[in-house]
């Protein structure tokens, strides 16, 4: 996983970014690493000739590299005997040089590696993370391993201390030292900054925004004379957040299945003044569509583990009696307390500033859509028409329609019908059962991201924006790069934002590099890199096509990423235009 800051002007749209604007970026674990050719044989401006008796490093099936000895070349083909005893023939472009005179204990800087090539560094994160050294430096690029333990001392008072006003590279690498210049350099250029934090699910972004959050709070943070203070707000935000955005999917126990910009406002004394909270693309499906062993979002559950008097209110049973939670048969989490977190996130949202009586309304919304996915439809009396099944799928009908304050009879009515609006009249058509459980769904999925919606914008009320601020940090916690067995609609929106992203990455830190070692009077002819242009072209220029369709459909979605191109957000709202016949949603 891997942090980055960008410099900016958050706020106003500036002209295109010039050579000096270019601030860091990020790029995506799930790429191969930009290097060198392997044939060229040519690291980081090292070249190297690999000749009987080298020290090398070649690909191995089950540890993806393993170092090794040549012993003997062919022509184009290598043997290499490799140190857990087996001996491989490759080609000699397949061959990585090893550098024998690295520290045992790696380098903090990837940039001091004499050969910056993918086992290079894959060798040296796995001989720092041997020591519980999860960060290392690429230059200012920060890549963190997720160490699957807490490492308090790393992130204790005293460590914030000492990393206030430590220039970066002074200390140990930190996430702590990304947001210090971030913040300093928001503070003495009144400019403001992104943090960019970027990698596969499970890879430890959330951790590390919340890390980075607690850190600008410690900066930028007053004492509290009356009430909450905003930093407050902004980090109880969190478990609110989690308890309805996120859920147990095979990779992650806690993971967001949405993306989140986190603007902190500061005044011109660099004290945090307001914040806003935008989120993304939530993950609708996972609402009416679960897979063994996931679980749906957190709110079910932690719902039906709170005290019986709220169970009782909303009719809820455990977990495993409804539909939309019993398609998997995970319900409880290892080391988690579900009653304990309803208690937990009623307490957070009583501190991010919604009511008690918000919060029933909540609740209640969450305790209509288990019911709404209990309704179950038979074939009517006309044909292709449908009906509540039986009594039970009637209780949940009643029971969703009066917990949603609606009428039962019109809430029937909306899930078995299909209303067609002409100039003369209104058409209602019946719709066969298997049509009704599609509708009854959509009306779940589309209730559920409103509510997602209206509880984050409550929170934005709540802790309020400073209207006059001149500069903010962002912080940008985004889904990686997502490949399943089946891929939906979803993926193809996050697969797309993370092009753009690795777009940026190839304009800028490439840019910016080469323009170094122009200064430099280093030869970079040799830096190669996958340009993704043409996938972004493939997606933007079919999706423009659509616009000319006449059985197209505009669907505006927002992958309004907020992140920033050199300072500026590029407010990447896409009209995106898809033929229906291909949207799965
Ligand atoms: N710095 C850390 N210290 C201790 N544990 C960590 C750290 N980072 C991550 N973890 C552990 O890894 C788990 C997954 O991390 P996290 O939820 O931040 O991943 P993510 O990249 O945000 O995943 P997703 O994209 O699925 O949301 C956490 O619940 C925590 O247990």
């Amino acid at each position: 996983m891997e942090v980055a800051r960008v410099k900016g002007n958050i706020g106003k749209r500036a002209p295109p970014a010039t050579a000096d604007e270019t601030g860091g970026f990020v790029a995506h674990l799930a790429r191969p690493l930009p290097m060198a050719r392997p044939c060229a044989k040519s690291f980081l401006g090292t070249s190297v000739n690999i000749i009987m008796g080298s020290n090398v490093w070649v690909e191995d099936p089950q540890l993806s590299w393993v170092d090794g000895q040549v012993t003997k070349i062919t022509g184009e083909n290598a043997e290499v005997q490799t140190s857990n005893g087996k001996t491989v023939v490759t080609t000699l472009s397949k061959l990585y040089p090893k550098d024998m005179e690295a520290p045992p204990g790696g380098v903090d800087d990837m940039t001091k590696l004499s050969y910056l090539h993918e086992p290079g560094v894959l060798q040296n994160l796995s001989a720092r993370y041997q020591l519980n050294e999860i960060y290392t430096y690429t230059g200012n690029i920060l890549i963190a391993i997720n160490p699957f333990q807490r490492l308090t001392h790393l992130y204790d008072s005293h460590m914030m201390t000492q990393y206030k006003g430590a220039p970066l590279g002074e200390l140990s690498p930190h996430v702590f030292a990304v947001a210090d210049v971030a913040f300093r350099a928001m503070v003495n250029e009144g400019k403001s900054n992104s943090i960019l934090v970027s990698g596969e699910s499970g890879a430890g972004k959330t951790e590390t925004t919340k890390m980075l959050m607690r850190y600008l709070a410690y900066l930028g943070g007053r004492a509290a004379t009356e009430g909450r203070t905003v930093e407050q707000q902004v980090l109880e935000s969190n478990p609110v957040l989690e308890a309805f955005g996120n859920a147990k999917t095979v990779r992650n126990n806690n993971s967001s299945r949405f993306g989140k910009f986190v603007e902190i406002q500061f005044d011109n004394k660099g004290r945090i003044s307001g914040a806003a909270i935008r989120t993304y693309l939530l993950e609708r499906s996972r609402v009416c569509q679960i897979s063994d062993p996931e679980r749906n979002y957190h709110c079910f559950y932690l719902l039906c583990a709170a005290p019986t008097e709220v169970t009782e209110k909303y009719k809820l049973g455990k977990p495993n009696t409804f539909h939309y939670l019993n398609q998997s048969n995970c319900y409880e989490l290892v080391g988690v307390n579900d009653a304990y977190e309803y208690l937990a996130t009623r307490r957070a949202m009583d501190i991010v500033g919604i009511s008690a009586q918000e919060q029933d309304a909540i609740f209640r919304v969450v305790a209509a859509i288990l019911h709404l996915g209990n309704i179950n439809f038979a074939k009517g009396q006309e044909i292709d028409s449908s009906v509540p099944k039986d009594d039970k799928a009637k209780f949940h009908l009643k029971m969703a329609a009066e917990l949603l304050m609606c009428d039962a009879e019109g809430l029937q009515d909306a899930l078995c019908k299909r209303m067609m609006i002409t100039p003369e009249e209104v058409i209602k058509r019946p719709l066969d059962p298997q049509s009704a459980a599609v509708s009854r769904d959509g009306l779940a999925k589309t209730i559920y991201s409103r509510l997602f919606d209206w509880i984050v914008d409550k929170i934005n009320v709540s802790i309020g924006q400073d209207q006059a601020s001149k500069s903010l940090i962002g912080v940008l916690d985004i889904y990686g790069f997502e490949s399943f067995k089946t891929n939906s609609f979803e993926q193809f929106c996050i697969n797309y934002t993370n092009e753009k992203l690795q777009q940026h990455f190839n304009q800028h830190v490439f840019k910016m590099e080469q323009e170094e070692y122009t200064k430099e009077a280093i030869d970079w002819s040799y830096i190669e890199f996958v340009d993704n242009q043409d996938v972004l072209d493939l997606i933007e220029k079919v999706l423009s096509n659509y616009h000319t369709s006449s059985r197209s459909i505009t669907i505006f979605f927002f992958l309004s990423l907020g992140f920033m191109f050199s300072g500026m957000p590029i407010f990447l709202s896409s009209a995106l235009l898809v033929n229906l016949d291909h949207c799965s949603e």
